[in-house]
This record gives structure tokens, sequence and C-alpha cells, in this order.
């Protein structure tokens, strides 16, 4: 399979906060590969460093046959990477709509558009005209997923989707999160709760001070549950 993501001996900056030491991965074409570690190891840092949001001293990201080591964040949808980012970023003065419009403002054109949204979250239809912010935490999630995927984008990078979210909810955005996948769309999921991450990716990486410390396939049983919980207890 070829890579579209690399990253190679990645040494990225927060200031003098050094957080990613060499840090190496590779997600192919179509792929759904979850990063898990415990608090603090540096995953969100990992999207910070493809986004350009983090500050890269040392090593090589790209994408597709294009080095982005100096990405500017805005241009990531250009690129074709979309971002669900940590705490969702709902922008509080536009609606529902407006929110799901953004998401395509420097996207390209695709599969993905406000109708298809809708039909696949049909919640945000009927709160189209009403504030983001003012939409429940899980509906708010959709929203985030519904306007990165407006992007049209090759590569998800999905940070903590399911966090504070009930169950019911978990449950309905792994189907979704497969669906976007079987549709061809690279996923690159990081994620605290191990059963969604069982049911959705089929390779781990594991990360521990700054870089990667195990991989392996993700197997959704008893045991391959046991695997990936024991790379983020802490
Ligand atoms: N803007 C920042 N400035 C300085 N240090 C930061 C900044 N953001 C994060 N850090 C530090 O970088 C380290 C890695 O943080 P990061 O958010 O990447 O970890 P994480 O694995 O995603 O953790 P979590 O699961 O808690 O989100 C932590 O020690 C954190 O305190």
């Amino acid at each position: 399979m070829t890579a579209i993501l690399n990253l190679e001996n990645v040494h990225a900056y927060y200031g003098a906060a050094h957080i990613l030491h060499g840090l190496g991965l590779s997600v192919s074409a179509g792929e759904r590969v979850a990063l898990i570690g415990r608090n603090g190891v540096g995953k969100t840092t990992v999207v910070n460093t493809i986004l350009g949001l983090a500050q890269m001293k040392a090593g090589a990201v790209s994408f597709g046959r294009r080095q982005i080591s100096r990405l500017r964040p805005y241009m990531a949808a250009k690129h074709g990477i979309s971002v669900v980012p940590q705490g969702r970023c709902i922008v509080a003065n536009l609606t529902v709509e407006e929110n799901l419009l953004l998401g395509a403002a420097n996207g390209r054109k695709g599969h993905w558009d406000v109708p298809k949204i809708y039909k696949l979250f049909p919640i945000l239809q009927e709160r189209a005209h009403t504030p983001g912010t003012a939409l429940s935490g899980g509906q708010q999630q959709m929203l985030a997923v519904g306007r990165a995927l407006m992007a049209n984008p090759d590569l998800l990078l999905l940070d903590e989707p399911t966090e504070g979210l009930a169950p019911v909810i978990v449950d309905q955005l792994a189907d979704i999160f497969n669906l976007v996948a079987d549709q061809g769309t690279a996923l690159l999921l990081i994620e605290q709760n191990m059963s969604l991450v069982a049911r959705v990716a089929h390779r781990y990486l594991a990360m521990s001070k700054g870089a990667i410390v195990a991989r392996g396939g993700v197997v959704n049983s008893r045991e391959g549950l046991d695997d990936l919980e024991s790379h983020v207890m802490v």
C-alpha cells in the first residue's frame, strides 16, 4: 500500500518544551490507524505538527508526494487533510449550517456536501439554523465530524472524538467512522476508548514520551482489547 502520510524522525516543540522525540509514522491510503497512549505523551502534538501548529525543528512530514513540513494550518484542507479537533472547536457565532460550510471553504470537490451530511446526521438538518454551540455535546461532535467531511479529505485526523459522550452516541460515531473509511478516506484516530479503537481501527501505534514505542494489528476480541489497554494504563 502507498503511504499518504509520512512522518520521519520528527522533533517538535512548543517554545522551549521538546515534545516529540524523533517520532516516525506512516498511514497508507484508505487505512484506519489508531494512535494511542496515556495522557500527555504527545498525541495531539502529532496532529499539531502535521497541521503546522507545533514547531518542528528536525525531521520531515510528507502527504502524498508533497513535503508539508512547513504547512500553514489553513492549507491542510486544500491538500486533503481534515481534522476533528479535541474539544470540537465549533464556532460560537455561526449556525450549524454555517459551521458546515466553513469546512468546505478551503476544501476540495467530492462526495460530501451539505445534503449528504444532513443524511448522515439528520439532527443537524433539524437544527440547521441554530447557533452551533447551542447543540448538545454529542450533536456538536457530529457537527465537527460533518464540518471535517465537507472538505472531502483523503485523511481524517480524529482527536479524541468520543471524549465525554454517551455510549449511544459513541456507537453511532463508530458506525459513521467505518462508513467514511469504507468510502476510501484514511483515518488517524486518537482515542482513549479502546472498544471504539477495536471497532474502527485495523492497526495501532502506541506512543510514550513523544515517540512510537509499539505497533500492531487491532483484533476486536477480549485479548485484543487487553493488548490495546496495556498501552494506555497508568
Ligand atoms: N501549547 C502548549 N505549550 C506548551 N506545552 C504544551 C502545549 N500543548 C501541550 N503541551 C504539553 O505537551 C505535552 C504533550 O501534550 P499533548 O496534548 O500532545 O498530549 P496528548 O497525548 O494528546 O494528551 P491528552 O490525551 O491529554 O490530550 C504535555 O506535556 C502538554 O502539557
